[in-house]
This record gives C-alpha cells, structure tokens and sequence, in this order.
C-alpha cells in the first residue's frame, strides 16, 4: 500500500481506557493513524488526545471486540516517556479486524529494518476487563530491548504468550482462505513426532537438502535465514551448520516446542536459531532474510498450499533478490498406459453391481461409486516404462510467482505418443531446483528414480482412449486450489480417432475426470520393483512396453529384479503414509 494513502485513516471505537487512569473516555472515540502515529481522543476535542508512536507500540486482541495497545518507554530531548498502555473497546467484530489489518499495515510502513523491541509483562498489577474466556491481569506492561538469549528463549509476534494469557492472534490470509477446521488438522497432524520422523527418515529428500545447503555455504556463511515452517527444526540446523548468522525457525505448530528441544539439545548450533512458534502469514521477525529454506512442497507439488505460505514468506520476511531455497519447482506430466491399475480401480465398484445383497439391490449406486473411485488421485510408484510419450513440464518459479497464480494452475496438454496403445490418464511427478551458488541442485520425484515418500501421482480416467504410435495427445490439466489446503484436478485427455473415417472427419475421442488431491488413493502394498538395466534407454522400454500387450511392470520381472527392488525399497522408502507428504 502507498505511504500517501496510508497518511490518514480514522476508525471509530466504541471506548478506550488508558491502563494508568481510571475511568474511560465517553464516545464517541476516534482512532487516527496520521503519518508515524497512532492517536486516540474524542472526535470533536483533540486536547484529551493519547498518541502512539507507530515505531514503539504494539497492538494485542484480547477478546473478539477488544484490544490492547502498548508503547515503549522513550527519552526524547531529555524528556522521559514512560510506557503507556490503552485497552480499545470495538463496536463490533468487523470493525476490530479492519483496524487490526490497518495497524500491521501502517507498522509494515513505519518500522524499519532491525525491528528488535520485545513485550515483557511486568510485576504491578491491575485490572483488565476482558471478555469472559479472556480475563487477566495486566498493568505496568513495560518494554525492554532482549538480549540475545532472550530472543532465542521467546517467541515474537502476534499469538506469542503473555505471562498471564494467551493473546490471540489477528486474522491473517491463511485464515481467510483455509478452513479452520482443516488448518486444525494440518497443524495437528505436524505437530506430532512420529509424522516429522516420516520426513526426516526420507532420505531421498533429507539427504537432497543436507547436500543442498552444505555445498552452498558460500550462501548461508554470515546470512540471516527464516526456515518457513520449520517442523522438527532441520533444515534450520543444517542452515547453522553451514555457517548462518542467525537462523529464525517459523513453525505454526506444536512441533515448534520439541523443535525448541531440539536446537537446545545441540548449542553449538542453537545459540544462532531462534525458534518462532506462529504462522508465517502472521509472525513478526525483528530482521530481514538474505535466504529463505522451506519444504513447502506437496503431493503434486502443490498439495497442502504451503507453497502459497512459502511466497508469502518472501514478500514479508526476503530482502530484495534475496535467494530461495528450494528456488524453483517443476511439476512434469506425461499419458500412462496401465490395464491393472484401470482394471483394479473399475473393479472396487464392482460391489455396488449385487443385485441381492441381503435381499437389497445396490445396483442404483454403482454407478456413483464407479465414478468416486475414479475421482481419487493414485499414489504410488510406478514404473517409467509405462509411459507412452515424453514428459512435458509446468515450471513454477518461487522467486517471482504471484501467490494468487497458484490458486488456479491451467496447464494446456499435447504429447506424441510413442507407441500404440490404451491411454489410461497422465502421470504426474515433480522436481524443485536449489540454485545454490556453488551447486545447482535437484530433487525428484520422477518415476524410476530412487522412491521419496511423495512418489508419484496418477490420474486415471474412467474412460481410457486409444492411440497410435505418432499420434497427438491434447487435453488440459487444471488444478483449482480449495479451502481444505488441496486442489480440484480438472483432466481433459483428446485424440483423434484412427481407422475408417478418421481421416474425413477428425473425430475426437475425448475423455475428461474430475479429481480432489486431497482424497488420493495410496497404492504401496505391492513391491515397486523397476530396475533398468544400465544400457536399457527409455525409448527401448517404450518399445518394450508397445510388444507388451498389457504393457503392465506386473508381467516382467523375475525373481533377482523383485529382489533388488524390495531391498532397494527397504532401504530408500519412507516407512509410513504421509497423508500430506511434505
Ligand atoms: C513438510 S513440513 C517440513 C518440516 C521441516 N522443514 C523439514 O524439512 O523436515 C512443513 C512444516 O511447515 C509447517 N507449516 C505449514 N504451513 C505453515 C505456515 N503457514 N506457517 C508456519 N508453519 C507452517 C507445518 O506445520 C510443518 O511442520
């Protein structure tokens, strides 16, 4: 927002009362915002007037329509200014958030770099009447500048705790675009050990990132680094390990207490981490980031819309052409032929075809659960072998993406099949990039390479088309972002027909699905054994598959291949699920 239309602003309140005198003023009262301060008094005498100065004050919810706002204690011109405080009482619910909204704005103007004051509550109490859930003691709440290890022993910003209460935090983007009921899960599901293990023990992926960030020292020595969503606190220690000034670990959920223990339990490193236990979409940090290091991604890439948070981070928290690692993604597609897995699918919506189970006819419903087991993304690894034509690619680049951009991704479709055969849907994978500046490097999650606990993802229509070999493929992959942290996969696959008449009218055989990323169906129950021997090149396979009839991994490999990809399997698959897989 511009400064300009920043410089005036008035709010109506309903009262206020200062924390030192008794007694609130009558109404009606404004709230101004005028160049770098906030003031409060009657609308019509502005002698009465409390003014706080935007740099050194802070703003608290205390309940839905009250708030609190504190300053700093200042010497101006060898004048002491002592702490003071106003409890705002708010007409209503709306009224409150859009002046909470207008006070981060304002800050986000007025505050400049190296932002480094604090909330102590102090000993002398009084009353604050808050609403019912809500009622605590405060009085002499005054600031101090923390020390260093102050700061790695607190947390900052809006939702951070005071001593006799929790403050609730304003409402924030991820609030207004995800459901509550689904952040609460989210967060729940990571705030438990054993999830975090499931990632750290995909060495596949921890490995890439340990690699990533040591071979890129050069970047990390001497740097400030914000680890947006920071888990158990990795990626934050390898960022130490490597030489970062000082390390701001961002976790929204509980996990951030045990990420405190763990940057404890190794001081060496943790004395330069600073664990902030709050959304990244609502956090104060007291300094910009030269590097941002996040595992934002999701099945897909995109799943749990973390990718979104990752962005928001960037533009709240990155100095300009600050680096970003991971600093790209890459989500790749390509059409697939596999009868069993069409065959596996179509079949689970056989039992709705008994016309006499207990004497009740379940046939009405087939049809409804055909189409339901056909709207479930698979999950699995599959063999590379059985796609039909070369991947193409949607690059999406985090250094400049919109956050906006990833609420609806329209990818346009067109491959060249290789050989002839049913098309069953496209396969999905995804890499991101690590633009370190020493190394450049990748991780995958490509069908063939070694398995991460993404692997990959199909999606299987209920109607398969037929190709030949040299045909195009058309179609449309969009992927509409929904408020329970997923997509809605929209899938077009077209070809033209072939045989008599195709020529004439270039009739399209079109098949299209309607899938929810968030309800995929996990496939690992048998061994993934793909080996390819190393002179075997993919086209070969391609062929291989095209004098398959079935052109199914199932047919082919022997005893020592099923061997070699179950040890491969024990050895490289993450242990469990991850119903998010992060
Ligand atoms: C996939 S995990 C990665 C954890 C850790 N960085 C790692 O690599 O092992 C993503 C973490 O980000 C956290 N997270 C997701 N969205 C967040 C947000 N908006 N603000 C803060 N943390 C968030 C989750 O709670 C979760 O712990």
């Amino acid at each position: 927002m511009e400064n300009n239309k920043l410089r005036e602003q008035d709010f109506l309140v309903a009262s206020i009362s200062q924390l030192s005198i008794s007694g609130s003023s009558s109404p009606p009262v404004v709230a101004r915002f005028r160049s770098e301060s906030l003031q409060f008094g009657s609308e019509s005498d502005s002698s009465d007037s409390v003014q706080f100065d935007l740099h050194n004050c802070q703003l608290f919810k205390l309940g839905p329509f009250q708030s609190l706002c504190i300053s700093e204690a200042s010497e101006l011109s060898n004048e002491k200014i002592y702490s003071r405080g106003v409890t705002i009482q708010f007409r209503n619910e709306e009224e409150s958030s859009a002046f909470h909204c207008a006070f981060e704005q304002w800050k986000k103007e007025v505050v400049v770099q190296g932002w480094c004051y604090d909330i102590f509550v102090g000993c002398i109490m009084a009353d604050v009447v808050a609403p019912h859930y809500l009622s605590f003691k405060i009085l002499a709440a005054f600031f101090t500048r923390p020390s260093v290890k102050e700061y790695q022993e607190r947390s900052f910003g809006f939702g951070s705790s005071l001593q006799n209460g929790i403050v609730s935090s304003s409402a924030s983007k991820f609030d207004d675009k995800i459901e509550a009921s689904s952040a609460k899960m989210y967060f729940h599901y990571y705030g438990q050990l054993l999830h975090q293990q499931n990632m750290l023990q995909d060495y596949v992926r921890t490995g890439s990132y340990y690699a990533a960030v040591l071979e890129n020292r050069i970047d990390f020595i001497d740097r400030v680094v914000v680890d947006v969503g920071a888990g158990s606190g990795i990626l934050s220690l390898f960022a130490a390990q490597a030489g970062a000034k000082h390390v701001y670990a961002v976790e929204a959920s509980e996990m951030a207490d045990y990420a405190r223990k763990l940057i404890a339990g190794n001081p060496s490193l943790g004395q330069r981490i600073t664990v902030i236990k709050g959304k990244v979409e609502e956090v104060e940090l007291p300094e910009k980031a030269d590097i941002l290091i996040s595992e934002p991604m999701g099945t897909l890439l995109v799943n749990e819309r973390m990718l979104e948070s990752y962005i928001i981070a960037r533009d709240r928290f990155l100095v300009p052409n600050g680096k970003m690692f991971p600093t790209i993604g890459r989500i790749h597609m390509a059409p697939f032929s596999d009868e069993y897995l069409y065959i596996e699918i179509a079949n689970k919506a056989l039992f709705w075809q008994q016309q006499n189970y207990y004497g009740v006819n379940l046939t009405p419903l087939h049809g409804t659960a055909f189409q339901g087991y056909f709207s479930q993304p698979v999950v699995d690894a599959f063999d590379p072998r059985l796609l039909v034509a070369p991947a193409i690619s949607h690059v999406i680049d985090f250094t400049s993406a919109n956050e906006e951009e990833l609420y609806e991704i329209d990818i346009p479709l067109r491959f060249v099949s290789s050989v002839g055969t049913r098309v069953h849907g496209l396969a999905c994978w995804f890499d991101v990039l690590f633009n370190g500046s020493t190394v450049q490097r990748w991780l995958t999650t490509a069908p063939g390479a070694p398995t991460t606990h993404w692997y990959q993802l199909r999606c299987v229509l209920s109607q398969p088309i037929y190709v030949m070999p040299g045909q195009e493929i058309t179609g449309q992959l969009r992927m509409v972002a929904h408020k329970a942290q997923s997509y809605t996969l929209h899938l077009t696959l077209s070809a033209k027909m072939w045989g008599p008449g195709a020529e004439q009218g270039g009739i399209l055989q079109t098949s299209s699905g309607k899938l929810d990323l968030k309800e995929p169906y996990y496939r690992m129950s048998q061994p993934q054994a793909y080996p390819m021997s190393q002179d075997q090149q993919p086209h070969q396979l391609l062929q291989t598959q095209a004098s398959n009839p079935l052109g199914s991994k199932f047919i082919m490999p022997c005893l020592v291949q099923l061997a070699c990809g179950l040890l491969f399997s024990i050895i490289n698959a993450p242990k469990s699920v991850n119903m998010y897989a992060a």
